[in-house]
């Protein structure tokens, strides 16, 4: 008994291995070629799904590429691709949803982001990941269908060959509000986002024949390479945040979407750096009006109207581009133009280039502004500069159309400290008590500051280009006293 119950005892336990053996084999060829890790890791987790599911059933909400079988993208199908791209699948298993995904989709930027290096990452098919909001748990899972025969009208062409993807979304029942009212709200708002740091960013510029022609915007200008006052820097900042998160605001009190920048200031001072500043910070397009070149009120609607949503209009030296300048202004702009003759070579170059070809008015300026932005989709900003305010017609740059007017001035001790650490790396220096003592008294531009301070040569040093930058400021404090002198000999001249 003993013997047969052992031998028994041998046989079965040489049965257990052998059908061990054999499993490990399986799980291993599987974990070899079929990846079995992660279609592990996506069955428990269907499973405890299901599990959850028979005390706490899950809702599933459904996205298709192209909305309602009809050949028009769905704008949600683009923005979850964009926030699985850039939130959740990107992040791996990293991002506290657990739902690492290890088969993505890569694709060369589409229609108008084709200028992009950069590929745009989605889910593969059949994957799915997970994601956490406020404590609850939610999966994404991609697939995609044949496109159905019927719907293939032909002059849809190959695109209605193409499979129809979709994403689904899992839940559980218990979380419905907050994921139809807060998550996917929460996810489109974050895909725009994605959407409009991926593409890439346009500069376009007005061709004399009335039609828009663009580069690739590159400029590098930030605001943390924008040197100003630090409250004013923010208060701007902030600002265009407040736009670009005002959709709801602007519809609730019945505004358009749009906001007017009125930039002024001397030349130098950094008006230019600041749009490009503000475009970058808002990943807008710049389309960049040359005024000279229109040559009717006509063609300037009708190139505002080509304009898309998320861009920065720009209208350069708005006070010598055309003379917008209005009849009210007429006799103080007299007076204005003689003191200022030596000042507006820049003035005289544009009209003379402009010719007599262009009859845009200030009226038709003031109208096109108004009628478009009242009319058209909105989130745009329209930017003015100029260096000389004063010369401008009140109505022009009347809130509600130029809403915030910055001053660009002159560069203070701030703006320098900022410069210093910027060009030469350092937060303190002998001469920087010298340099505060002269910027009160000189007037120069952060332009001719940031010039100094950019070393030219193999042997210049911190301390040379401080010491230069103090010999411009000793010479600019001169020339400012000199031109103050005469310009009191003139003054007295007058009186007497
Ligand atoms: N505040 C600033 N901070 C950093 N760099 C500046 C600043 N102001 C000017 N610069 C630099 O000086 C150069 C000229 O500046 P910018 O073209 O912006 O001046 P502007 O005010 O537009 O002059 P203009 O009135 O002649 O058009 C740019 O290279 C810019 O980077
Ligand atoms: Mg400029």
């Amino acid at each position: 008994m003993d013997a047969s119950s052992s031998s028994w005892s041998s046989l079965n336990s040489g049965v257990v291995l052998s059908l061990i053996a054999v499993l490990w084999t399986v799980v291993w060829q599987n974990l070899q070629h079929l990846q079995l890790q992660q279609t592990l890791g996506r069955h428990v987790s269907r499973h405890a799904r299901r599990l959850a599911a028979i005390v706490d059933p899950y809702l599933s909400v459904t996205v298709a590429e192209y909305d309602g079988g009809r050949m028009r993208r769905s704008d949600a199908f683009d923005e979850i691709k964009a926030y699985l791209g850039a939130t959740v699948v990107c992040a791996g298993s990293t991002n506290g949803g657990g739902g690492g995904v290890r088969h993505l989709r890569a694709e060369s930027g589409s229609g108008k982001d084709n200028n992009t290096d950069k590929l745009v990452l989605s889910m593969a098919d059949r994957e799915e990941v997970a994601d956490d909001f406020e404590g609850a748990r939610v999966w994404w899972s991609a697939y995609s269908k044949p496109a159905p025969r019927s719907d293939g009208f032909p002059w849809w062409g190959a695109a209605a060959q193409e499979d129809r993807r979709f994403y689904r979304l899992f839940f559980l029942d218990r979380h419905r509000d907050l994921v139809l009212n807060a998550y996917l709200p929460h996810v489109r708002r974050k895909g725009r986002e994605a959407m409009v740091r991926n593409r890439q960013r346009k500069l376009f510029t007005n061709l004399s024949g009335g039609s828009w022609s663009h580069v690739a915007f590159e400029h590098p200008k930030t605001f943390d390479t924008l040197a100003m006052d630090p409250a004013k820097k923010r208060d701007v900042i902030a600002d265009l945040d407040t736009f670009r998160d005002g959709k709801e605001y602007h519809a609730r009190v019945g505004k358009a979407w749009k906001r007017g920048y009125l930039l002024y200031g001397p030349p130098g001072t950094g008006k230019s750096a600041m749009v490009a500043a503000m475009a970058n910070h808002l990943g807008y397009d710049v389309y960049d009006i040359e005024l000279t070149s229109v040559h009717s009120n006509t063609d300037l609607r009708r190139l505002f109207i080509e304009t898309t949503s998320k861009s920065i209009i720009v209208i350069e030296d708005i006070d010598c581009s055309l003379d917008l300048t209005g009849a009210r202004n007429k006799d103080k702009k007299k007076k204005a133009e003689s003191e200022e003759d030596a000042k507006n070579n820049k003035d005289k170059k544009k009209k003379d280039a402009a010719g007599t070809t262009s009859k845009v008015t200030l009226s038709g300026l003031l109208n096109f502004i108004d009628g478009l932005w009242s009319s058209c989709g909105g989130e745009r900003i329209i930017v003015f500069t100029t260096n000389h305010v004063e010369k401008l017609d009140p109505a022009l740059i009347r809130r509600g159309r130029m809403d915030k007017h910055i001053e660009m001035s002159y560069c203070c001790f701030e703006s320098f400290k900022f410069l210093a650490k910027m060009y030469l790396g350092v937060d303190s220096h002998e001469l920087f008590d010298a340099v505060r003592e002269l910027l009160q008294e000189a007037d120069m531009t952060p332009a001719d500051v940031a010039e100094n301070l950019t070393m030219k040569r193999v042997d210049d040093d911190v301390q040379s280009c401080l010491e230069g930058l103090v010999k411009e400021l000793r010479a600019a404090k001169e020339k400012k006293a000199e031109s103050k002198a005469k310009e009191q000999d003139e003054q007295d001249e007058e009186d007497q």
